[in-house]
């Protein structure tokens, strides 16, 4: 039987969802999926017969875009608002209701099948945070594209590197996106990353905003308005449950991109499930997740989960401090009645950092507030108790990855409220089997830090591939452990089955919550000629996390300045990941640590730069090169 609401608050609901989801998931994923509404309903959760590729309901047929709107319209909610979008930004608040939500994603999705886009085509998509991102993903997932989401905050070369993979038809744009402090043209950087590209899209479609106007190609480009308003709507196609809704592309240790894909009948039904069931979030609520479109939590729980439950969902263009002030958060939630709120931990820290007395959360009646959840990145105590003693309502850590899609590890609010342990994220969420492994594979026991890994399969709404690259998704995460998913995080559990999330334990960055790769910034730096080795490390950050630091050996003969050197390498990596990378400090050193291999020693390096004195590897070819190296590292200025 599906769990449901009104089953929250009994005592030992999570433990049976857990322990039925893992022992009988055929029986638990099938109930689940009646939530969602399907052309032909799944007879069959789960297909093994390609292990450990795996897809969820093989035989089901639905669309993604009638789940998430014209559903609710058509049970009568069209009057509903679906999206508010606030953007202090802009000093505009605009409102959709589902009605009109539908009827933008029609006209849009009409527009593109014109163009010729049809199911299976991709679509890349690179705006800033207004409502027409969420319409243009809608309008690809109601024709059966598969939209690719690339973030504002990357580069012309990376938005390149994700179109020569995804090799979308269209691609959706906006004229400008608006930080506070500039306003980011982005039609440059789209032209710049087009002739960059090998692939080349037919068409391009840019919303021009008035804070500033793009100039458009002839024969290519079209403006939005105009052409949307032209268009004639259309209907949602049905797909298969296994075909793909959307890749994601996401940071590895190398410079190349991982295309995460989602494929749409596991992902309406995990997500409509999450929404109840970890979010407590209940149809015509207001949901806001403050985070951006460009990141999974964006697509989960900006897009598609709030609207698949109904939901009321909030798009903010704006940053917690600095759009006015630190109060911009207690702000929106009283303007709009937010009941959940979602961000990740950096955000709640500039707040902190700014208004630590939390004086600006008087100015605002916040009284909708039932919840705070935090995710992106560990959620350190003093942040956790902060927040809580602030607000007075629960915080709910919660652990899951782009990959995954939606938590992995959480309090489940809606099945079964849990005692919080600051520090842990909590427990299992039903659909994965977490365990801690250690190097030979074997569990460790509770307390003991390992390789925090998933037992196959993982649970809908997960992915079930890379894009294009089957073996690259399991060389990368299923080959290390036989049957497990790697999660690149390292933790532990505690006798009560809690999980510790302690970070990565590759070369992953983690920095204000966005996932950057060491590899990408260091192929930026390898590729300035005077530079003869480089390595990217992530140290702590009391604010962001983490942040990048470069060190970098110089070519012999080599003899102008450091700092000039470092400013054009700093500069270099803004202008080609962007300015997300947020790589502000770079040393130049004699030598870097290395294996007799050859492998440089990065985490070494790390752990130094966080104060921690590590034990050297046996196989480190010179040891002196550390102690050089030491009081660099060690020096935070
Ligand atoms: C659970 C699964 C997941 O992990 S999904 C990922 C979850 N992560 C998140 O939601 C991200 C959370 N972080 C944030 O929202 C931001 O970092 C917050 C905390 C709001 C701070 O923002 P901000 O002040 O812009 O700092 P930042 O470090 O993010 O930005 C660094 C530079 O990049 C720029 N930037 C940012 N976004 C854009 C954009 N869309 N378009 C263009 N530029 C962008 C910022 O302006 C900043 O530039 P600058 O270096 O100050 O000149």
């Amino acid at each position: 039987m599906a769990v449901t609401s009104s089953e929250a608050s009994r005592p030992g609901a999570y433990a049976a969802a857990h322990r039925r989801s893992i022992e009988d998931p055929e029986g638990f994923w099938l109930d689940a999926a009646r939530e969602i509404d399907w052309t032909a309903p799944p007879s069959k959760a789960l297909d093994a017969s390609r292990a450990p590729l795996y897809r969820w309901f093989p035989d089901g047929e639905l669309n993604t875009c009638h789940n998430a709107v014209d559903r609710h319209v058509e049970a009568g909610h069209g009057d509903r608002l679906a999206i508010i979008h606030d953007s202090p930004v802009t000093g505009t608040v605009t409102r959709l209701t589902y009605r009109e939500l539908r009827d933008e994603t029609a006209r849009l999705a009409g527009l593109l099948s014109s163009w010729g886009v049809a199911k299976g085509d991709r679509v890349v998509i690179y705006m800033p945070m207004v409502p027409q991102a969420a319409v243009a993903m809608l309008a690809c997932a109601r024709i059966g594209a598969v939209h690719s989401v690339v973030f504002g905050g990357f580069a012309a070369h990376e938005l390149a590197v994700r179109i020569d993979d995804a090799r979308p038809k269209v691609v959706l744009t906006a004229s400008c996106g608006i930080e506070p402090s500039r306003t980011v043209p982005y039609k440059p950087l789209l032209d710049s990353a087009l002739e960059q590209a090998a692939h080349r899209p037919e068409r391009c479609l840019v919303l021009q905003r008035p804070q500033h106007t793009a100039a458009l190609t002839e024969g290519r480009d079209a403006d939005w308005a105009e052409a949307v308003a032209g268009a004639e709507p259309v209907g949602c196609t049905p797909v298969a449950a296994t075909d793909p809704l959307y890749i994601l592309y996401t940071s590895g240790t190398t410079g190349r991109p991982k295309g995460v894909v989602r494929d749409n009948g596991g992902h309406a039904v995990a997500l409509r499930w999450s929404l109840r069931n970890i979010f407590d979030t209940h149809p015509g609520e207001v949901f806001w997740a403050a985070s951006d479109v460009g990141w999974v939590v964006g697509h989960s729980y900006i897009v598609y989960g709030p609207l698949l439950a109904g939901c009321t969902t909030v798009l903010y263009e704006g940053k917690p401090v600095g759009t006015p002030d630190a109060g911009a958060f207690w702000r929106v939630v009283a303007d709009h009645g937010v009941k959940a709120l979602f961000t990740a931990p950096t955000a709640i820290r500039v707040v902190k950092k700014e208004d630590p007395e939390g004086e600006l959360l008087a100015r605002y009646d916040t009284g909708s507030l039932r919840v705070l959840f935090l995710a992106g990145e560990r959620l350190d105590p003093q942040t956790y108790h902060w927040a809580g003693a602030l607000l007075g309502v629960p915080v709910v850590d919660n652990w899951w990855q782009t990959e995954t899609g939606w938590p992995i590890v959480a309090d489940p609010m809606g099945l079964e409220p849990h005692p919080t342990k600051p520090g842990s994220p909590t427990l299992p969420v039903p659909g994965y089997d977490v365990r801690i492994l250690g190097e030979d594979g074997r569990e460790v026991p509770d307390g003991t830090d390992g390789a925090v890994a998933l037992k196959l399969p993982l649970p809908p709404g997960t992915l079930p591939t890379l894009w294009g690259d089957d073996q690259r998704y399991i060389d990368s995460y299923l080959s290390v452990y036989e049957g497990y998913y790697l999660s690149g995080d390292g933790g532990r559990k505690d006798e009560d089955g809690y999980v510790y999330i302690m970070g990565r334990v590759d070369d992953v960055l983690n920095v204000a919550g966005h996932r950057l790769s060491s590899g990408a910034m260091e192929e930026v730096l390898a590729g300035h000629p005077d530079v003869a080795e480089c390595a990217v490390i992530g140290v702590r950050d009391e604010l962001k996390g983490q942040v990048p630091r470069g060190l970098v050996v110089l070519k012999a003969g080599v003899d102008r300045p450091a700092e000039e050197i470092a400013a054009e390498l700093v500069a270099a990596v803004r202008e080609q990941i962007g300015p997300v990378a947020a790589l502000r400090r770079i040393d130049v050193v004699a030598g870097l640590p290395k294996t007799r291999s050859g492998k440089i020693l990065r985490r070494t390096m790390r752990d130094i730069a966080d104060g921690g004195d590590p034990a050297l590897p046996s196989t480190i070819e010179d040891p002196a090169v550390i102690g050089a190296l030491r009081p660099v590292l060690r020096d935070g200025s």
